[in-house]
């Protein structure tokens, strides 16, 4: 079975084409720096253990110009990996607000584009583009099934200690404010291969998912406690953009030190904060080469980044009641040792200690970073959302035709 994954993030849009069951994928790509300078799309094709990638700088100003550069991308003559759009029978989209109406996969229809459409103010970096997205991808594949995958899904199981506000009940009841946590599809992928890593299933581990958006799950024996992110992604870790954390007092202060609106707000906490307010970037290279330069500001950006991580590491070891793993994963998390340090350093009081050597090795593959003495091991597990979803897809298809379609 063909199936074409998409999963837009709020800086990028990866895809990947499995022919299902193997889970190796025919090719793969990355739009790139969507809405930047430099942006480009990057297709792999994959023949047995041979690898051919291209990269095209393109202007792409957003993600519907990206969904239609993958299109091209997929059929074009050379690189492209199918002759017919036809050849693709499903497409699995990912969707990061599934708010309380979507716990698992679902094939798309009008009625639930019209709730992920309902979400768009919850996920405003993301359902957007994830409906655009739908509705092109549509167009361009008439005959495949769409599926959308929920990054809600995984969190569904934090104890309602864990995802309640403390503000008046009604507000849950009538609005269903509550947390929900996001990018479950990377946690419950890197927490699957975590554990069999251990070869422990009741391991208590710390999930940390570092891309643009960035967020924490405490996992007690696969299931998932607690989360960083809140009703939005804008919640928690400090990101590219986005502040996470910070007093609700500061959104009424600047309505009324500078007269703006709630919707002007909103963009400054979702769309000029993180590290793009403190040091003018998002990506993390960009950052680097300022510190290489001696930029004051990024250093502190880094240091106030790390910080936030480690407080999080820390609550949640108190909440799991122990630990046996922190795993990184993501942009960040995968590639960025400096990152890594900065959040582990001084933590040998839980027994967190990581080692320098190891940590600063490139690799594509699963890795443990810490020292062998180091109490809880540290590892670097590539995400791979993708094929998660996809295999969410062939899992959703099969129920359904058992139940007699
Ligand atoms: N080699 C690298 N070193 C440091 N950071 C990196 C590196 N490669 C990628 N990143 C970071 O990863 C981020 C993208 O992560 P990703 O998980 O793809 O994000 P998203 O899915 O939210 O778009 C980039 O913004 C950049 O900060
Ligand atoms: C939910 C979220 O922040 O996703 P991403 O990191 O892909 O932007
Ligand atoms: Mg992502």
């Amino acid at each position: 079975m063909n199936i074409l994954v998409i999963n837009s993030g709020s800086s990028s849009i990866k895809y990947q084409l499995f022919k299902m069951p193997c889970t190796a994928p025919i090719c793969s790509g990355l739009v790139e720096r969507i809405g930047l300078q430099n942006s480009s799309v990057t297709h792999k094709v994959y023949s047995g253990d041979k690898e051919r990638a291209v990269t095209l700088t393109l202007n792409i100003p957003d993600h519907e110009t990206g969904m239609i550069e993958i299109g091209k991308v997929l059929t074009e003559p050379g690189i492209g990996v199918i002759k017919n759009p036809e050849e693709i029978e499903v497409v699995g989209h990912r969707v990061v607000h599934g708010g309380e109406k979507f716990s698992q996969p679902a094939i798309i229809t009008a009625q639930v584009k019209e709730e992920i459409k309902k979400l768009f103010s919850l996920a405003p970096l993301h359902n957007p583009g994830h409906y655009k997205g739908i509705e092109i991808a549509e167009k361009l594949f008439p005959k495949a099934s769409h599926i959308a995958v929920f990054d809600t899904a995984f969190h569904q199981t934090m104890p309602e200690k864990a995802f309640r506000y403390a503000i008046p009940n009604s507000y849950y009841t009538d609005y269903h404010i509550r947390a929900y946590g996001f990018h479950g599809t990377s946690h419950k992928y890197v927490t699957a291969k975590t554990l069999k890593y251990l070869d422990k299933p009741d391991a208590k581990i710390i999930t940390i998912h570092l891309g643009n958006g960035c967020s924490m799950a405490a996992v007690d024996a696969g299931k998932c406690i607690d989360t960083s992110m809140g009703l939005t992604p804008l919640d928690g870790l400090i990101m590219g953009t986005r502040c996470g954390n910070i007093d609700a007092s500061v959104i009424l202060y600047l309505e009324q030190q500078e007269g703006y609106t709630a919707e002007r707000v909103n963009a400054i906490l979702n769309k000029e904060s993180g590290m793009t307010g403190l040091t003018g970037h998002a990506d993390m290279r960009d950052i680097q080469k300022l510190i290489a330069d001696g930029d004051e500001a990024a250093r502190l950006a880094y240091d106030m980044y790390a910080y936030r991580i480690k407080k999080f590491i820390g609550s949640y070891a108190a909440a799991l009641n122990g630990l046996d793993a922190v795993v990184f994963t993501a942009g960040v998390g995968e590639n960025d040792s400096l990152a890594r340090e900065l959040a582990c350093r001084n933590l040998d009081f839980f027994g967190i200690v990581l080692d320098g050597q190891k940590n600063n090795l490139r690799s594509p593959l699963l890795r443990e970073i810490s020292t062998t003495e180091s109490r809880v091991k540290v590892l670097v597990v590539p995400t791979n959302e993708e094929l998660e979803i996809a295999t969410q897809c062939v899992e959703l298809l099969s129920h359904s035709n058992k139940q007699g379609k």
